[in-house]
């Protein structure tokens, strides 16, 4: 497995101002020194990414060599997908099982935006003036500063670089500094794909001598930011200094809706899915289950049998199905969450407590809530494997209350009547509806939230129009001298 980390900047591998040691969450023993990037390295980063933005190694070539490059990097990235996968679990606890079949599919990501390169087309204007031809070019937006938190790192990176460079951005890509070793290891195959110096930079480092000074850089024009909410207003702040573009993909609260008509198998898997799958630390966890009271009793007894019977263990064991949380902090957050809910009236059906095993582990845990249903763990996102049970008796009630916390990022919703299902899609606010199906993603399809789940939307082919702005061009086809001066054409 790889075992040697560093920055890359401006082309070039270095060791950063300091180390810091990375936890393996399985033992909660360092495994590896990862490099700093503190402001000198950021700033050198950000010049780099200045200088190769307008460098004709990069802005000289055509969009389809942009696509080349992507393409060649997604065929790296598929290629080198087992070996950053053993890095990405041993760096973040989450289970080789998710870890090894994501990174396979985030080349599929990259492959999308290498397609989509070549076709970024202006437009014409059928303007209203008979001596004039006016149209609108798109233009690459300048330097990008991509900021991602340490859970699925590779894929929340694909999605800012690859619309990034099909446009003809160039990026700074900060990992976070819990785990940040996927990322450092896959700036290898940036380098090998063959992107020109500069065109992308990786490092890591903390918020204040890293994440602060790159979003408030002058020379950065846009920040892709996902990470939660309160780091989200940092950013925003430190974009007051450059006026940067901001996109926000923060946290959730994710509702499942599952109604008495539902498939239920499904639901239940869905639900185990939603909520248990990478321990819970997924921003789209399924952590509120609203469930028709008539079946609640029968639904709660089907999915409990299931988490009793999920296998927990290392994360590096393709038979384990729930390994660690990442971090102690995470841990202690979750546990300050569970203990306050149940003062406020949650009731405990399963787990509530840390794993009696070394390393970061909490056990599945179910609470009921549906005779506390403002208790912190119903309003607030925990990142961690915590579902809260509420019951609904009707199809309005059952959309107050999944619209009741101020996220909107996704909601599933099990139902076999398709009239009600539309009324669903309309009146749920969130940015992404599963019916019948959960947490299912891909690079054709757009992503992202409403209120404290940000206002991005990354994915699809539209997010590559973010990383462009517009140029309008105007052009007098007469051959008379320009008329009065004195007013406006
Ligand atoms: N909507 C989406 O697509 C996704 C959202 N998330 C959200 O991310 C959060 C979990 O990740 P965490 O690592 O805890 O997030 P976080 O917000 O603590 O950190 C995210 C990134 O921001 C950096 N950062 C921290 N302070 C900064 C500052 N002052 N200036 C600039 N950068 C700074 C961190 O170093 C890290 O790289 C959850 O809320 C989760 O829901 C996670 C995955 C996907
Ligand atoms: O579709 C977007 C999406 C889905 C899941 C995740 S996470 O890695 O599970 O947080 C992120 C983005």
């Amino acid at each position: 497995m790889i075992s040697e980390f560093e920055l890359y900047i401006d082309g070039k591998f270095e060791p950063g101002a300091a180390t810091f040691g990375s936890i393996d969450p399985a033992t909660g023993a360092v495994w590896a020194q990862m490099p700093e990037a503190r402001s000198d390295e950021v700033n050198r980063a950000v010049a780099a990414a200045r200088r190769a933005f307008t460098d004709p190694a990069w802005a000289g070539i055509s969009a389809s060599q942009r696509g080349k490059l992507l393409a060649r990097l997604a065929d790296l990235l598929e290629d080198a997908a087992p070996e950053l996968a053993a890095v990405e679990t041993r760096d973040t606890g989450k289970i080789i099982r998710e870890t090894s079949s994501q990174i396979a599919y985030i080349a599929e990501y990259y492959r999308y935006y290498a397609g989509i390169a070549d076709k970024i087309d202006g437009r014409h204007v059928a303007i209203d003036k008979a001596d004039m031809q006016t149209w609108i070019t798109r233009e690459p937006l300048g330097v990008v500063a991509a900021i991602v938190p340490w859970n699925s790192q590779l894929f929340l990176s694909a999605v800012k670089l690859g619309p990034a460079l099909a446009a003809g951005c160039t990026v700074v890509l900060k990992a976070s500094e819990d785990a940040p070793a996927p990322l450092l290891a896959f700036a290898r195959l940036v380098h090998e794909a063959g992107f020109p110096p500069g065109v992308v930079n990786v490092v890591t480092g903390f918020a204040a001598e890293c994440g602060a000074v790159l979003s408030s850089h002058p020379q950065v024009d846009h920040i892709a930011f996902t990470g939660g909410p309160a780091t989200a207003r940092h950013i925003v702040n430190n974009s007051a200094h450059n006026l940067a573009k901001v996109s926000l993909e923060l946290g959730g609260k994710s509702p499942i809706l599952v109604f008495a008509d539902a498939d239920i198998d499904s639901a239940v898997n869905a639900q185990l899915a939603g909520i248990f799958a990478a321990s819970g630390q997924s921003c789209v966890a399924g952590s509120r289950l609203l469930v028709e009271e008539s079946i609640k009793d029968a639904f709660v007894a089907r999915l409990l049998a299931k988490v009793q019977a999920i296998r927990v263990g290392l994360p590096d064991d393709m038979a384990t199905e729930f390994g660690p949380l990442c971090t102690a902090r995470q841990l202690t957050h979750i546990e300050q969450v569970v203990a306050t809910s149940l003062t406020q009236g949650a009731r405990l059906i399963t787990g509530g407590r840390r794993l009696d095993r070394a390393g970061y582990y909490y056990a599945p845990t179910i609470l009921d809530c549906s005779a506390a249903p403002d208790a912190e763990c119903v309003l607030t996102e925990l990142f961690g494997p915590v579902l809260s049970v509420d019951v609904f008796r009707s199809e309005q009630e059952a959309i107050s209350k999944a619209n009741k916390t101020a996220y909107g990022l996704a909601a599933g919703v099990f139902t076999s009547n398709l009239t009600r299902a539309h009324r669903l899609v309309k009146a749920i606010k969130s940015g992404v509806v599963w019916m019948n199906t959960y947490r299912a993603i891909s690079p054709l399809a757009p992503f992202g939230g409403f209120g404290l789940s940000g206002h991005g939307r990354e994915g699809g082919a539209d997010a590559v129009l973010d990383y462009t702005t517009t140029k309008t061009v105007w052009l007098r086809t007469a051959d008379t001298p320009i008329g009065d001066p004195f007013m406006m054409r």
